[in-house]
């Protein structure tokens, strides 16, 4: 029998839920809601999930002492840690950004000798740096929008959702995003990818392809077919089945689940009937 892959997943914070509900539905076993296990064995995959706080996980990968974690983009280029993101997952987006309060600075080149406090220290250090700005960075655990209020700090650099904390400490957004971030699948830069990773990378993008895209049939006139196709083209080319109505096919073609009303009107428009849209629940692509 292979060697057990070792799976690293945020215990808390944002990420920690999505990531559990992103691997059940690639059918991994995960702790159950509200369960606090450290470790779980799923023997049925040959698979061993540690759970850890997000910010170290970019740090076990790259040591080797678990092979692949989910992680965010803006915590594995934090750590400096010897680990590549494999796969993007497609949740936990974020923007990191500089902000401070109106009339502080325009661009980031005006921070030179301010002090710029931030819960990612590492990733900014890189940023100024490879920008050749000389400001001081004040590393923080979190709150950090509280850092002007209180006189700590001039700007900050930190992970903005909606902007209403930024709004509440009175801070507007200051230059160019710093990083767009999402969830992210971690392993070691310089590994080789043993076939459990390759299958586990399968898996994971079944999950996304299922989310992202519906199943779609109708019926349509067969001299219509071309135009219909042109709506719906597929992954690689739509299904075409003869039907028992003379002059009349059957199409099934994948669309993307945010166009599929809009497609729907424009096959009706064209005369497609009976069409139908449903889940994907698993898929290999
Ligand atoms: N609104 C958000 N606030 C903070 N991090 C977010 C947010 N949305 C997505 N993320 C992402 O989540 C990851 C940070 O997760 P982490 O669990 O360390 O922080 P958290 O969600 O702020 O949790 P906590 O504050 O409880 O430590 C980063 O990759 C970050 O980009
Ligand atoms: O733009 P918004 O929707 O307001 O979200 C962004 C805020 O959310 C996070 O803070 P969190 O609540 O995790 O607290 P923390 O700073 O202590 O981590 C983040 O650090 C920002 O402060
Ligand atoms: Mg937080």
């Amino acid at each position: 029998m292979s060697t057990t892959l070792r799976i690293a997943v945020p215990n808390k914070g944002s990420l920690a839920g999505p990531a559990a509900e992103m691997l059940r539905e690639a059918g991994y076993r995960q702790r159950t809601n509200g369960a606090r296990d450290l470790v779980l064995r799923d023997p049925d995959n040959n698979v061993e999930f540690f759970y850890l706080r997000p910010r170290d996980i970019a740090v076990y990968v790259g040591s080797g002492t678990v092979d692949v974690g989910v992680t965010g983009r803006d915590l594995l280029l934090d750590s400096g840690s010897p680990a590549e993101e494999v796969l993007a997952l497609g949740f936990g987006g974020s923007t990191f950004h500089f902000a401070a309060r109106p009339g502080t600075a325009e661009k980031v080149s005006d921070f030179a000798g301010l002090r710029v406090a931030t819960s990612y220290a590492g990733l900014l250090e890189t940023y100024l740096a490879e920008r050749g700005v000389d400001a001081a960075v004040i590393r923080l655990d979190g709150a950090v929008e509280t850092a002007v209020q209180l006189g700590v700090a001039d700007v900050i650099a930190d992970v903005v959702e909606t902007g209403t904390t930024l709004r509440q400490a009175g801070l507007e957004i200051v230059g160019e995003p710093i990083l767009k971030s999402e969830a992210v699948l971690v392993a070691r830069a310089d590994g080789a990818r043993p076939p459990a990773v390759e299958l586990l990378l399968r898996r994971l993008n079944g999950v996304m392809v299922a989310r992202e895209y519906v199943m779609m049939d109708y019926d349509i006139r067969a001299e219509r077919v071309e135009e219909a196709s042109a709506l719906t083209p597929g992954l690689e080319s739509p299904t075409v089945s003869p039907l028992h109505r003379e002059g009349w096919v059957a199409v099934r073609a994948m669309v993307p689940r945010a166009e599929a009303q809009r497609v729907m009107d424009d096959l009706w428009a064209i005369g497609a009937r009976a069409i139908l849209v449903t889940d994907i629940l698993a898929c290999r692509i």
